[in-house]
């Protein structure tokens, strides 16, 4: 099995959160409001981990407190996918926790994927199903009952656009259109936080607009929202908070105002902070 069919999201039990108050699988946050402050939706805790003496993240902490939109960005191999599949649940850290809608991801898997949506790096599976048939198997292997799957499968295909293709088997689909199939099944059951791992990545400008819509939206709607990116424009766009990693190790986390004036000062300060080994002692906190 794939690093990728791990990563099945039919195999969180994340479900609907709109059934009744009664329902076992009703969404509900383990972390009430802090007096004072919004409540944290996403906690890294001392996250590392390591692949044999080679530490892939080491000590990443941070908090998204509930409404934020909050970018992840870093060079190539900094860690991003690594820390968002421990943050969701996919992969065991080798230290620290992690917690979503207040839930630990390791200790109450069940309740933090009621609350969680996550695009994984690698897209959808099950790639001779249809977008139709994959998001009707992911929505009732989440407990959503009929009556509420099918009004939320229409939903998905007018969100994501994906009436051309709703019939058609998911490997014949193009990556813009598999990427909207993967952000589909994330959002299907409505939940408060989303994790999306690299959303835009290898999109073309059109689509990267529709995606940048599609997050203007969710952020809207109050969802909180931890996104993986490489286009520093699309940050300064659509996210409150910035969160930079290089080399495994949280080296920025500001806004992106605090980051960078504009976008080109961003970029050298992007390189600056990633460049070298260096940059691992630069960490700051907004
Ligand atoms: N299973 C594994 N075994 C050994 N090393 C791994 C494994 N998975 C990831 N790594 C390494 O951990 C580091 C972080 O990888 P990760 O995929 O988290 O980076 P990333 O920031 O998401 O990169 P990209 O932007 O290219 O997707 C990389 O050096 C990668 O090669």
């Amino acid at each position: 099995m794939t690093a990728a069919a791990v990563e099945s999201p039919a195999a969180p039990a994340a479900v609907d959160r709109a059934s009744a108050p009664s329902d076992p699988f009703a969404e509900e946050s383990a972390n009430a409001p802090t007096p004072g402050g919004p409540r944290a939706m996403i906690e890294a805790k001392g996250l590392s981990k390591f692949y044999g003496p080679f530490a892939a993240v080491r000590d990443v902490s941070f908090s998204v407190p509930e409404g934020q939109v909050c970018a992840f960005l870093g060079p190539n191999g900094a860690g991003k996918s690594t820390t968002m599949r421990m943050l969701t649940g996919f992969l065991a850290p080798s230290a620290g926790a992690a917690t979503v809608g207040g839930h630990d991801v390791a200790e109450a898997r069940i309740d933090a994927a009621r609350t969680l949506g996550y695009l994984p790096e690698n897209g959808p599976l099950y790639q001779e199903m249809s977008p139709a048939a994959f998001l009707s198997y992911v929505g009732k292997a989440r407990g959503m009952a009929s009556d509420r799957l099918k009004p939320r499968l229409e939903a998905m295909k007018e969100a994501c656009s994906l009436a051309p293709v709703w019939g058609k088997p998911i490997a014949k689909l193009s990556r813009g259109y598999r990427q909207r199939v993967g952000m589909a099944q994330a959002l299907l059951h409505d939940p408060s936080v989303l994790i999306l791992d690299e959303p835009t990545g290898g999109l073309d400008p059109n689509q990267v607009a529709g995606v940048r819509e599609l997050i203007g939206r969710l952020r809207d709607e109050g969802k909180t929202l931890l996104i993986s990116t490489h286009i520093l424009r699309e940050v300064r766009a659509v996210c409150d908070r910035v969160l930079l990693i290089s080399a495994g190790r949280l080296v920025f986390d500001g806004s992106a105002d605090d980051l960078a004036g504009s976008e080109e000062e961003m970029e050298a300060k992007f390189r600056e902070l990633t460049a070298s080994p260096q940059g691992r002692g630069e960490r700051r906190k907004a």
